[in-house]
């Protein structure tokens, strides 16, 4: 399986020997992964692979039981909450509950991690508001309650909140997963203007192979809480890995416009 596994950029994420347990049970063994300043990654493999598991130990939501992780050069936990909020936003796949607040209220929510004990804020906030908004087309909406959106709506909202959040590094764990074709490419392409404008860091949990080859410069992939195999869409994404992460024989051909392999399922014929 490929080994290419870091970019030539400084890590701002650095881990060493992960492991992470729930009880008795193992979700992650001994990981090693660098992740790059403004590299995006694509974290991939079978369900209950521990993709979360390692999103919430990037995010301090979990803590480890064996190993290290650096974000920029420190342990993780020497950070405060308040700094790691400042640097790193994170972002389900049901982004935001149907609640009755309106759009603006929820994308200030953003600003948390720069407001004082007061809850007031120093900085420009109300134009980081405004301009964020308009950037994922959301002026007209900016009074509309949530609940009076639709799913697809509700999740650009989700990620105007984390943009206004202005972090370093963005988590995503399957934030397409209840969007159409055409909103999951319109989310995709946000997130990668987004990343061209500010040189983010991107590490996105997605179950779509074919999304992921289209959009990440790199993918990790999970099987059994270990990870299996790093590199790009180009080197990792071959009929004996797949068979190997996923146990399904796949069918791999190059994409027409941009020459990256795209998977196409088999039914298994044997
Ligand atoms: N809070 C928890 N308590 C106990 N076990 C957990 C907990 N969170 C995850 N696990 C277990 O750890 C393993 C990895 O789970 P994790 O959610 O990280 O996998 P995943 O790759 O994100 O899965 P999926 O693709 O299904 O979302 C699974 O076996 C899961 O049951």
């Amino acid at each position: 399986m490929s080994s290419s596994t870091r970019s030539n950029s400084t890590s701002l994420i650095s881990i060493k020997g992960a492991g992470k347990s729930y009880g008795n049970h193992q979700a992650l063994h001994n990981v090693d992964w660098h992740v790059g300043e403004g590299d995006w990654w694509g974290v991939v493999g079978p369900n209950g692979s521990g993709k979360s598991t390692l999103i919430q130990l990037i995010a301090g939501t979990e803590q480890l039981n064996e190993g290290q992780i650096r974000i920029d050069g420190r342990d993780i936990g020497s950070y405060s909450r308040k700094d790691l909020s400042r640097m790193i936003a994170v972002l389900q796949q049901d982004g935001l509950p149907a609640i009755s607040y309106p759009v603006r209220d929820v994308v200030e929510m953003g600003r948390y991690p720069y407001q004082n004990w007061l809850g007031r804020e120093t900085g420009d906030g109300a134009l980081v508001v405004d301009r964020v908004l308009q950037d994922l087309g959301l002026t007209e909406l900016a009074d509309r309650p949530l609940d009076a959106l639709s799913g697809g709506q509700r999740q650009r909202v989700a990620l105007a909140k984390v943009m206004a959040q202005e972090p370093r590094l963005l988590l995503l764990d399957e934030p397409t997963t209840f969007l159409d074709i055409k909103y999951q490419l319109q989310f995709m392409e946000l997130l990668s203007a987004w990343r061209q404008r500010n040189n983010i860091t991107i590490v996105a949990v997605l179950h779509d192979l074919n999304l992921a080859a289209l959009f990440c410069d790199h993918i990790l992939a999970l099987r059994e809480g270990m990870a299996v195999g790093k590199g790009t869409p180009h080197t990792l994404i071959n009929d004996e890995n797949i068979q190997d992460i996923f146990r399904v024989k796949p069918a791999i051909v190059s994409h027409p416009d941009h020459a990256i392999p795209q998977l196409l399922l088999r039914r298994d014929i044997d």
